[in-house]
């Protein structure tokens, strides 16, 4: 079956009501493929997410970027799945190693969110990555697997799951994964799938990639045969995202 290519901006703390309305006016007037080739999802703060569902184009959706682990309640400064779901935000995005990494979000605790956000309705983009620490020792395979393993022991179905891959070190450095390099960590994640999930999780299942992505790098990343699409974060403030989401004509013509 084949994977149906995912562009999500992520829009991170960023942007003042101009701003917003300016970044969804270009998304509004971009010649993007259709939703047939491409899936597109723009990820803005909390606040500016009712402005941003009113006011974008309908073939493009909208994305939480977090939510808290359990039902809502006495949780100062946090936003419920429930209350996503009842604003109709059909996407979050959870485990972003901004959050494990600054605010001590662990591999059970990302694990946790996940199954309850794909419990309430909610489509996850789960976010998984290394250090660069981690990578120069060797351990790369090891602690995405380990993420994506604290995930897979609490869900039944990864049918509403992006898994995006993002190393740390590519984050916001400018320093992009080769794709080479994007490949063969894509390709590990979905050997990872196979062994340990079932055979069809690992054919269907999209594995994106995000780090320092950008409309002249966007094409090459694309044509790698595991990756699925991408998770941009600076580049999806610019109109260069509009050429991020055409890379998707990449696999068309694979
Ligand atoms: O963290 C990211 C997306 O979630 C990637 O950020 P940059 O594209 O700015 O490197």
């Amino acid at each position: 079956m084949a994977r149906k290519f995912f562009v999500g901006g992520n829009w991170k703390c960023n942007g003042t009501t101009e701003e917003v309305k300016k970044i969804v006016a270009t998304l509004n007037e971009g010649q993007v493929p259709s939703q047939d080739v491409v899936e597109v999802v723009v990820s803005p703060p909390f606040v500016f997410v009712p402005l941003v569902k009113t006011s974008l184009r309908p073939d493009f959706h909208v994305s939480a970027q977090n939510c808290w682990v359990k039902k809502g309640g006495a949780y100062t400064g946090e936003v419920s799945a429930e209350m996503l779901v009842n604003l109709d935000i059909p996407w979050v995005i959870l485990g972003h190693s901004e959050r494990r990494l600054i605010l001590g979000e662990s591999n059970e605790f990302v694990g946790d969110k996940v199954a309850y956000a794909l419990s309430k309705g909610l489509k996850v983009i789960a976010c998984v990555g290394e250090t660069l620490e981690q990578r120069e020792s060797g351990s790369t395979l090891e602690v995405v697997a380990a993420q994506t393993k604290a995930i897979a022991e609490r869900i039944t179905s990864w049918e509403n799951v992006v898994l995006a891959y993002e190393p740390v070190w590519a984050i916001g450095t400018g320093k992009v994964a080769t794709p080479a390099q994007a490949q063969e960590v894509h390709y590990e994640l979905r050997k990872w799938f196979h062994a340990n999930t079932s055979p069809e999780v690992a054919a269907t299942i999209r594995i994106i990639y995000g780090g320092s992505v950008n409309g002249a790098n966007c094409k090459e990343l694309a044509a790698q045969p595991d990756v699925d699409g991408f998770l941009v974060g600076g580049a999806a403030l610019k109109p260069e995202f509009i050429d991020i989401i055409k890379s998707a004509e990449v696999k068309k013509n694979a």
